[in-house]
């Protein structure tokens, strides 16, 4: 008698078979269009680089999604397309030139997730330990491009880098948001024998209420980075770590907990560094960094252009000012490229009436 498993599998081998040959023609097409687009690439570098222009262009590749999105014909979400079309883009643009970019490490951080989710894969990662390293690190050329936290839904701002952007000369080229999921994890798993917890002390705050519910009676410990937390619970078995699941993943840790954040719409924004200002992309933003002499409406009138001129501000931050004379900085992000006319006419008359002004750049809004 022949084994009817076998004949369903022959049966579904035989429906199989034309489809498959179908998509390994799609394959062998795609495979055909990605090396012409490769090629194209690689001309636009020879161009690049006759006229000493920069490879990577955030308000091109912001041109290119949007077009993806909107010529998408469906059935596959533009958003997994967006996701695809930024490795397309990675990849071509290393083969006009290997593009090297810093961030906050050990592998495994938010950091290195903000970056990949940026830049795409095909990068040489710098793995700095601190944000002090990755600005020192762009500002001595050795990478073109730096990723840093600036804020984060729960916790607010990242103050080190509002600080760092204000004395450094780099400039503000892109911003990454990623969505924060927290998970406890360990060696074995087995949480019995755990003496501490640790995490970097903003993801110990993002899962306060959990850990108060949860580990009472364990001792939290801040680290410089989830990461390098993961990698500490990696080498011993009484401590675990708050760190992402892809850091579980890389020093091989059990996942005990998921999403334990107790915001499930914590968020952090990253911010791009880099030398080279960005050009005009289909939306963009614009971050500066003002201060107004000490007297009262001082703010609102220095920012009244804003409003006369149809600019929309986006956020508004303030931190204390350590030189005498002022009393806060306020860090002001608003909607438009500082190209644009209205733009430019708002920002010259808050300049003249400023008692300090820096632009920190104008870069492609990402959601
Ligand atoms: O259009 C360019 O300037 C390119 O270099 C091509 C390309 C792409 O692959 O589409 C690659 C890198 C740039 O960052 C932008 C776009």
């Amino acid at each position: 008698m022949s084994d009817p498993i076998l004949n369903d599998k022959s049966e579904v081998d035989k429906d199989l078979a034309p489809i498959r040959a179908q998509i390994d023609a799609v394959d062998a097409q795609l495979l055909h269009l990605l090396n012409e687009r490769a090629k194209l690439a690689q001309a636009v570098g020879h161009v690049k680089q006759k006229h000493a222009q920069p490879v990577f262009r955030p308000e091109r590749e912001a041109f290119v999604l949007q077009k993806i999105a909107a010529q998408n014909p469906g059935p596959l979400p533009s958003h997994s397309l967006q996701t695809l079309w930024r490795e397309v883009m990675s990849i071509c643009r290393a083969m006009e030139e290997a593009v090297k970019v810093a961030y906050l490490g050990p592998a495994g951080t938010y950091t290195e997730q903000a970056m990949y989710k940026q830049f795409g894969h095909a990068i040489d990662a710098i793995d700095c330990t601190t944000v002090d390293d990755i600005f020192r690190t762009v500002e001595a050329d050795g990478a073109a491009f730096g990723v840093v936290p600036i804020e984060n839904s729960i916790e607010g701002a990242v103050n080190r880098t509002m600080d760092l952007l204000l004395a450094s000369p780099l400039k503000i080229c892109g911003e990454v948001s990623l969505a924060i999921r927290h998970s406890m994890l360990h060696k074995t798993g087995d949480m019995s024998g755990v003496t501490t917890i640790v995490a970097h002390p903003q993801a110990l705050a993002q899962c306060y209420n959990w850990l108060k519910q949860h580990y009472p009676h364990i001792e939290q410990k801040p680290v410089s980075s989830n990461a390098q937390g993961a990698q500490m619970a990696a080498a011993d078995p009484s401590v675990a770590a708050i760190a992402s699941d892809i850091a579980g993943t890389k020093y091989a840790l059990q996942t005990v907990a998921a999403s334990i954040q107790d915001d499930a719409n914590n968020r952090t924004r990253f911010i791009v560094l880099a030398k080279q200002l960005c050009g005009i992309s289909p939306n963009d933003k614009t971050s500066i960094i003002l201060a107004t002499p000490n007297k009262a409406g001082a703010v609102y009138a220095l920012l009244e252009p804003f409003a006369r001129k149809g600019v929309s501000m986006l956020r508004f931050e303030s931190r204390p000012a350590r030189q005498k004379g002022w009393e806060y900085f306020f860090y002001i992000d608003f909607a438009g490229h500082i190209d644009e006319q209205h733009v430019r006419e708002a920002l010259a008359e808050i300049e003249a009436n400023a008692a300090f002004y820096k632009c920190l750049g104008s870069y492609p809004v990402t959601s």
